[in-house]
């Protein structure tokens, strides 16, 4: 099991500044959709280029041009990139094939998708690398998380690895890695934290002990 840190409100140094305090702790730096959008793909460079050690995903969250959009983020230095589920097939076979020709990985974000047991089914035979169930910041504020999309996804994705985000705190990550995803995906868990290290450090312990 691997941990992401998303990072989402936050500018490129003070991304990096955030990332040094608890690098040992991740697998993987998200830049945010909200980062890509302010910064641009420039954002994915610089992560990289701080921290080659660690994965980037860029968090494109691609709905169209599935090939192209890939190509841009393997050129900058993403190693994992993000399409939509609810995107056509076409979208996600092309960033696909896109993603193999960089060796890059592909995570289908399910965010908004209604019938999830049949999409998840659909996109883990086109060959993606991870399938995540994802409540985005508009549903967390309205009390809800994945948790239980997890368990649903886990039932049906034979090929994928699975992923979950969308508002785990240390208190709720227990039951998030009972449920065995592949990646769990933490921004405001970690970067709101008042002591992130000791956060993250806490998290990587509960789930390397799973
Ligand atoms: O993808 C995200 C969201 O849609 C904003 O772009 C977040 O990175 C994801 O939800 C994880 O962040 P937290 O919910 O703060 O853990």
């Amino acid at each position: 099991m691997k941990l992401q840190l998303a990072l989402d409100l936050v500018n490129i140094p003070d991304g990096i500044a955030l990332v040094r305090e608890v690098e040992q702790y991740v697998d993987i730096v998200e830049i945010g959709t909200p980062i890509v959008i302010n910064e641009g793909l420039h954002a994915v460079r610089a992560m990289k280029e701080a921290f080659p050690h660690l994965q980037v995903l860029a968090d494109l969250k691609v709905m169209d041009a599935g090939g192209y959009e890939v190509m841009k983020a393997s050129e900058a230095g993403a190693d994992l990139i993000t399409v939509l589920g609810a995107s056509e097939d076409s979208t996600i076979r092309g960033a696909v094939a896109e993603a193999r020709k960089h060796g890059k990985s592909i995570l289908v974000d399910m965010i908004a998708v209604k019938d999830l047991e049949q999409r998840a089914r659909e996109v883990d035979a086109l060959g993606v690398d991870y399938i995540c169930v994802h409540t985005g910041y508009d549903l967390q504020a309205e009390g809800q998380n994945a948790f239980d999309d997890l368990r649903r996804i886990k039932a049906v994705v034979k090929q994928a690895k699975t992923a979950v985000a969308g508002g785990i705190k240390l208190g709720t990550l227990p039951e998030v890695v009972a449920a065995q995803p592949d990646l769990v995906i933490v921004g405001g868990g970690i970067t709101g934290a008042d002591d992130r290290a000791a956060t993250a450090a806490e998290m990587r312990r509960l789930i390397s002990g799973a």
